[in-house]
């Protein structure tokens, strides 16, 4: 009901922005990228309307020149009976054969650009939704940034291939109609020309009505692919508390509400068509009308008669068409509006146009360099990087409803720091900010001395590794899953494996290093998806290990192996590591206890204990259950 409600809510921020051509604007750029074909596409455009227009003044003549009246150029009345009629039939199937090669022709050209330009536009929303700030995700249901990402991207493309196109054609066509009818006889002309205003008047309010509903279908679109998606993701909820009915219930309503919003742009579609084809037929009866009275009075001729009926008929096709690009386009209009929500989306946390420090460039240079240092560091010495201080951070997902609250520590180069507290107590928010997904509302941190908005963020971020309690894999083989694209040898990716102890573990699989994943890594049980989780962060050799619950999901076996894995790994470099099951941080050196959002107790598990205070007591309940 909830997105139901926000889309009645967006529908009428977006309300004033009907009719505003200027979105027009932003499909320009892309538009520009494919000047030479849209070129061609509109120099065809010319010759096909001409091959068109020229059709009815050529079957007049033909009857005129049969019937011998005057309005027969002289041309064709200069020569013999057969002649002229060859040389008009000729010319009419050379015009016909024109307008079917060209117009096929020119409708691969068009579906061509129109896939183009709906190519780039979906990358640059690609590469736009993936450098959002989480916080836009938060917000935003998958099923909505998904429909725009496809199926309103799709839309865009026609408004070029079908619409605007087609309707620089049809503008085409219906000049070079008017021009030729004004040449043979001005007050027939007038009269069809005359009739094209109600049509644009009603045309017009029709449009609008039909562009209202559409954008509710488009809306309501997004509402029944958020609640698709929420229905795959969770499948196994739904399953396990019977969800189905009740879920299908609230489905059935959204398809409703779908459905009815969709009938109403039918409607407005049809009668769109409907009324064009009602003045089309007024048009001929008043053309059959006004030309039998000036037929009978001798101001006409049979042949002209003739041509003019057809330009009639002819004049309304180009409408007709006209009709259907104006919905193409209003479609379009409603897909530019949604998909420039999105583009115009603010990249709210970015890196500096300058970054002025690096943490490489500060102490050894590049990434590389710093890879080295660190394996070539002594393991009993104290290592120099790696320090994260928190300056009195303060930090709120929404207003002031902050979860963290003035937090002010600094871990040491290589130390190891395990954050405790109950359930919201802000662990994994501390560990949000030290990657840079969110930043502080109030404060600063830093990492080696440098305030991390000054760094690149992929720099920061490859300082850093995260293994959070869920391992999430990618669809591809394992090697892929554990390099994430970066480049690493075979021997490197073995290393990594062997180094967290799971080397044995990814050769039992059938392929081994190449055995192919599902998405999400549904072929893998939580435990080992988490072991390929560490492979990956042990491979890129990071200065900073962040734990969330990192072993959480692995049996106590596993957990031993991993234990031990990461007792290596950890060796030289600065941890945080959240666990709720204390045992497994006594032996870190100091434990921070957090208590909606702030610092209360700060340790080793002896002196905590000593303390006798939250930390004590959360100990000694543990102690109880085991
Ligand atoms: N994306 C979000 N948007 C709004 N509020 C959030 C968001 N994520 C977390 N919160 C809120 O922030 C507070 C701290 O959450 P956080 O996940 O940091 O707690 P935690 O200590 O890691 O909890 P847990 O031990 O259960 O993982 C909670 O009150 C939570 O409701």
């Amino acid at each position: 009901m909830s997105i139901y409600q926000s889309v009645k809510k967006s529908y009428k921020k977006n309300r004033w922005r009907h009719n505003d051509w200027r979105l027009f604007l932003r499909l320009l750029p892309y538009a520009r990228k494919n000047g030479g074909l849209l070129a061609l596409a509109l120099f065809l455009i010319v010759l096909i309307a001409v091959a068109v227009a020229v059709q009815p003044l050529l079957i007049g003549q033909i009857i005129s020149l049969i019937r011998k009246e005057p309005s027969t150029y002289e041309f064709f009345r200069n020569r013999p009976l057969w002649q002229g009629l060859n040389i008009l039939q000729g010319l009419l199937l050379g015009m016909i054969l024109i307008r079917l090669i060209l117009t096929g022709f020119q409708g691969y050209l068009l579906q061509k650009i129109g896939q183009q330009i709906t190519a780039a536009i979906r990358q640059d929303l690609f590469n736009h939704v993936t450098s959002l700030a989480v916080r836009f995700f938060d917000r935003t249901p998958v099923g909505k940034i998904i429909t725009r990402l496809t199926s309103d991207v799709e839309v865009l493309g026609d408004v070029f291939s079908t619409g605007a196109i087609g309707i620089i054609s049809n503008l085409f066509t219906m000049l070079a109609i008017a021009g030729l009818m004004f040449s043979i006889q001005w007050q027939l002309a007038c009269l069809l020309l005359l009739m094209l205003l109600p049509i644009t008047v009603i045309v017009n309010y029709l449009q609008q009505q039909y562009r209202q509903a559409n954008y509710k279908v488009r809306e309501e679109l997004s509402v029944l692919n958020s609640q698709l998606q929420e229905n795959i993701v969770g499948i196994n909820v739904v399953q396990l508390f019977q969800r189905e009915k009740f879920n299908a219930e609230m489905f059935r309503n959204t398809n409703k509400r779908y459905t009815q919003q969709s009938d109403k742009t039918i409607f407005y579609d049809s009668a769109v068509s409907a009324t064009l084809e009602w003045i089309a037929l007024i048009a001929i009866a008043g053309v059959l009308w006004i030309g039998g009275w000036l037929l009978l009075g001798k101001n006409l001729t049979f042949g002209t008669l003739s041509a003019f009926i057809l330009y009639a008929q002819r004049l309304f096709d180009p409408l007709r068409e006209f009709a259907e690009q104006f919905t193409v386009i209003q479609s379009g209009f409603t897909a530019i509006e949604r998909v420039t929500d999105i583009l115009d989306e603010p990249i709210e946390i970015r890196d500096r146009g300058n970054p002025r420090f690096s943490i490489f460039d500060a102490q050894f240079g590049y990434i590389d360099e710093i890879e080295a240092n660190l394996e070539a560091q002594e393991l009993n010495t104290t290592p120099e990087l790696g320090e994260i201080r928190f300056e009195h951070v303060w930090f709120a997902y929404k207003d002031d409803d902050y979860v963290i609250k003035d937090l002010d520590f600094t871990i040491h180069p290589g130390e190891k720091v395990a954050l405790v507290g109950p359930t919201g107590a802000g662990k994994s928010s501390i560990i949000r900010l030290l990657c840079r997904l969110y930043e502080p509302t109030q404060g600063r941190i830093l990492v080696d001395g440098v305030d991390i908005r000054e760094l690149p963020q992929a720099e920061l971020r490859r300082y850093m590794a995260v293994i959070l309690q869920e391992g999430f894999l990618f669809a591809g083989d394992v090697k892929g899953n554990i390099t994430l694209g970066d480049r690493y040898s075979f021997e490197e990716i073995q290393d990594a494996a062997q180094k967290t102890n799971i080397a044995s573990f990814i050769e039992q699989l059938p392929l081994g290093y190449d055995t192919q994943l599902r998405q999400r890594g549904t072929n893998l049980s939580s435990g080992q998806k988490q072991l390929l989780a560490f492979a990956r962060a042990a491979i890129r050799n990071p200065q900073i290990l962040i734990l969330d619950e990192a072993t959480a999901s692995l049996d106590v076996g596993t957990e031993a192996l991993i234990q031990s894995a990461l007792n290596e790994l950890l060796a030289q470099r600065t941890a945080i590591i959240i666990a709720h099951r204390l045992s497994t941080i006594r032996n870190v050196d100091r434990i921070f206890v957090l208590k909606r959002g702030e610092l209360i107790e700060q340790g080793s598990h002896e002196e905590l204990l000593q303390q006798g205070g939250m930390y004590a007591t959360l100990h000694n309940l543990q102690m109880l259950g085991t």
